[in-house]
């Protein structure tokens, strides 16, 4: 069977853009039910300005609280050399930087141009590099944008080319938006690994008008087999009213191992934890697979 990888985001990207804070405790009895799930790579935090993200203030104790060695990776954010200053004093072993193939949205989410954006990576990566740290890179609104509408591919190839080049080990095309249909998504593939293997290529997917799983569907088609999801579909969009998380987990497990991929997560493990997680901020879970299977005590 063939291998697909899942990266889990929910302690990041879904926390990230919930209304209520989850306390620290339940922050890490979350990572620690994904890993027992059987999640390999779970994102644990982003070393971001705390104004701008107040969710994600706590990263440095959820990374003090984890067991590092335990064959487990868990990548954060950063966005500048102060940013990776605490990633390494955290001591974590692998960081994504996070580009935007929009200009306005890289002005709105890092406060710099998408040529500025790069200049910094650069400089963070150059350190990261030689401190033995594995960078993913980011490039956001690959199928649209909150504020520039249809973002053409060849922009999507542009910065995916100069995060790769830079070193990086594997690009996150993000709909960060949801935006996406079937086809857009073929096109935008087809531009990137003119300039990146599509082996090194993530997908990114949120599911604000239900496409998620059509799209990862595509996706298989033109040959990713990496994946980011959020266990229970946690999460939003601050600069898109109405958006939804991301792809929840559950139902990207659900498809894969129903088309014969294996991805080592236990989907009923899974399951409990988007409840777990669902009540932890008052809400439903997300997910198809988890409403529908209920709730198990
Ligand atoms: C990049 C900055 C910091 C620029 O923000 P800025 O205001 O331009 O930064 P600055 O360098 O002028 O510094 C201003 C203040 O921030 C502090 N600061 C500066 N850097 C840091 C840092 N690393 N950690 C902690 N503090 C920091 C700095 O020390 C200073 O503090 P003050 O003197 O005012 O007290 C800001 O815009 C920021 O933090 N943005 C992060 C936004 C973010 O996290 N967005 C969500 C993640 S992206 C995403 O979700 C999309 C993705 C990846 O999932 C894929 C997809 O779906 O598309």
């Amino acid at each position: 069977m063939t291998n697909v990888k899942i990266v889990e985001v929910g302690p990041r990207d879904g926390l990230q853009n919930e209304k209520h804070t989850v306390a620290l405790a339940t922050k890490l009895e979350l990572i620690e039910r994904l890993a027992a799930a059987g999640l390999r790579t779970i994102e644990a935090g982003a070393f971001v300005s705390p104004k701008w993200v107040p969710q994600m203030a706590d990263s440095a104790q959820v990374l003090a609280a984890l067991d590092l060695n335990a064959g487990i990776d868990y990548p954060v954010l950063v966005p500048n050399d102060k940013g990776l200053d605490a990633a390494l004093a955290a001591g974590v072993r692998e960081i994504a930087v996070f580009g935007a193939a929009s200009e306005a949205f890289s002005q709105k989410n890092i406060n710099a141009s998408i040529a500025e954006s790069l200049q910094r990576f650069e400089s963070v990566m150059k350190r990261a590099l030689a401190a033995g740290i594995k960078v993913r890179g980011y490039v956001s609104c690959v199928l649209g944008c909150p504020y520039e509408g249809d973002i053409a591919p060849y922009k999507v190839a542009e910065v995916a080319r100069a995060l790769y080049g830079m070193g990086c080990y594997e690009i996150s095309l993000g709909d960060t938006i949801g935006v996406g249909t079937p086809n857009k998504v073929t096109a935008m593939l087809d531009a990137v690994s003119e300039v990146v293997p599509v082996a090194r290529l993530a997908g990114h997917f949120h599911d604000t008008y239900g496409m998620a799983i059509a799209n990862i569907h595509t996706a298989l088609q033109a040959g990713v087999r990496t994946f980011d999801s959020s266990v229970a579909g946690l999460g939003g969009c601050p600069y898109a009213k109405g958006a939804s998380g991301n792809v929840a987990t559950e139902d990207v497990v659900y498809l894969l191992h129903g088309l014969g991929y294996h991805t080592g997560v236990d989907l009923e493990q899974l399951a409990d934890t988007a409840w777990f997680i669902a009540e932890a901020l008052v809400r439903e879970p997300g997910s198809k697979y988890a409403k529908a299977r209920g709730l198990r005590s």
